[in-house]
């Protein structure tokens, strides 16, 4: 636990304070919204849970917040504390105020039950130390006007709308197809709250960057929506050839046909030269349906970043997709008790082919030994603990274990998160 310092102390900030907030997130941030945008985007804090660090002068020196998520993990879900809005002011850094605020989020999500705490990090540099383990990556990918994709069935059939924008019109469609779009995936994490809805739909002009305000584009079968993107274009001409590239913004379907069309759609735009996509997951069906995946220069990169705080109720929460029995020896500095060894047992499987476990502590020598941060990183399924053992990262401790837990901990679909929050 890290005490503030001398002098320093831990408050709740209540709405009352919001100035005083924004002023720390703006000079942590580097940015400072014109007043047309703070009108038009919605505060999404929740109040309850939004906290500081009080300087000596009675100032906020330090602020973070935490949502209040439900976390899709393999088979299931958890209730997470969505780690948001951390900044220490540039003249407070480096003096141990982050690491004061990590000890409380940890301490005031455990006492609200929520086993994990999930972030995107700033940089990648700063939540390892506190356990979080990187998850899950996205993969972002340019992609050059009428790229070939193979064919799927039943994609010609469906209709396609091409509208501006009506945050109120479309959001209830964008919310239940993002929410279907994303069923047994982990960490598609859904938007649970009226502020953090309608900031997705949000649209000031200083956002636009030059470009178009939002369209939506809409593929239906007959009047159901199966899939929509959100985008903008921006007008360019280079050497008189029209030159605009799509930037999207957003897009979820419900099946490969509905995909396959709003791809389709997105890639034969007038007047366009490519289209930049929003962050997919690694395995998401435009990369299984690309005929050359190479040309849009696919770039990868961190996206979820999970700490367990509770190990017992974390791996509980989720299924397994193998037969296990294993020992796993923890390591967690900063929550001494999810430290030890922990029995991971699977019982019988269920009718789609997984398992639920028994998870106890054991006095029974380990066969894995880790850092709750490696734990963090394989508990979505997205990452491997072979993988992790073979970069030293996790020591297998009875030789044949290691292969048989990472079986157990995988799952069919990489984890991603189609939101930064
Ligand atoms: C989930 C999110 O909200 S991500 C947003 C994070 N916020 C930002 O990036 C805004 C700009 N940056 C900041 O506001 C601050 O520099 C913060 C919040 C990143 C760090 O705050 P500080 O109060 O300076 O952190 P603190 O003094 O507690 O440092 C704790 C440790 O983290 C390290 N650390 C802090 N920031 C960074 C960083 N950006 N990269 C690498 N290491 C870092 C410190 O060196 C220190 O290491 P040590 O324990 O080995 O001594």
């Amino acid at each position: 636990m890290t005490a503030a310092p001398a002098g320093y102390r831990v408050v709740e900030v209540p709405e009352a304070r919001k100035a005083e907030l924004l002023d720390v997130d703006h000079l942590a941030f580097a940015f400072e919204p014109d007043a047309e945008t703070s009108a038009q985007v919605p505060m999404t804090l929740e109040w309850d849970r939004t906290v500081g660090v009080e300087a000596p002068d009675g100032t906020l020196a330090a602020v973070h917040g935490s949502f209040r998520l439900v976390l899709p993990v393999p088979g299931g879900a958890v209730p997470c504390a969505g780690l948001t809005w951390v900044g220490t002011r540039p003249d407070q850094r480096r003096r141990g105020l982050l690491s004061t605020m990590i000890d409380t989020h940890f301490a005031r999500s455990l006492a609200r039950d929520e086993p994990v705490s999930a972030l995107y990090a700033a940089e990648p540099g700063i939540y390892g130390r506190f356990g979080y383990g990187s998850a899950a990556t996205n993969v972002r990918l340019t992609v050059p006007r009428g790229a070939a994709l193979r064919p799927v069935p039943g994609s010609d059939a469906l209709a396609v709308r091409f509208e501006k924008l009506d945050a109120d019109g479309h959001g209830p469609l964008v919310q239940r197809v993002h929410a279907a779009a994303g069923s047994g995936r982990p960490g598609w994490i859904t938007r649970d709250t009226d502020a953090l809805r309608r900031k997705h739909l949000a649209d000031p002009p200083a956002w636009r960057d030059g470009a178009e305000p939002l369209r939506v584009v809409t593929v239906l079968a007959g009047d159901e929506p199966r899939g929509y993107a959100l985008l903008r274009r921006k007008e360019t001409w280079t050497d008189g050839q029209p030159a605009m590239v799509v930037r999207m913004h957003d897009l979820a379907a419900l099946d490969a046909a509905a995909a396959h069309r709003l791809w389709s759609v997105v890639l034969d735009l007038d007047l366009t030269s490519a289209v930049e996509t929003p962050m997919l997951a690694p395995d998401d069906e435009l990369l299984q349906l690309l005929v050359d995946p190479r040309g849009p220069r696919p770039r990868v990169a961190d996206n979820l970043w999970l700490r367990v705080l509770d190990v017992r109720a974390a791996l509980a929460a989720r299924r397994w997709s193998a037969p296990v029995d294993v020992v796993l020896d923890v390591q967690d500095a900063r929550l001494p008790a999810n430290a030890g060894r922990w029995r991971v047992t699977t019982g019988e499987p269920g009718p789609d082919g997984t398992w639920d476990a028994r998870v106890e502590p054991t006095h029974e020598p380990a066969d894995v030994a880790l850092d709750v941060r490696e734990l963090g990183a394989v508990y979505l399924g997205g990452r491997s603990l072979g993988a992790l053992g073979r970069a030293g990262l996790v020591t297998e401790l009875v030789p044949g274990t290691l292969h048989r837990a990472s079986a157990a901990f995988g799952w069919p679909l990489a984890p991603v998160c189609s939101w930064a929050f």
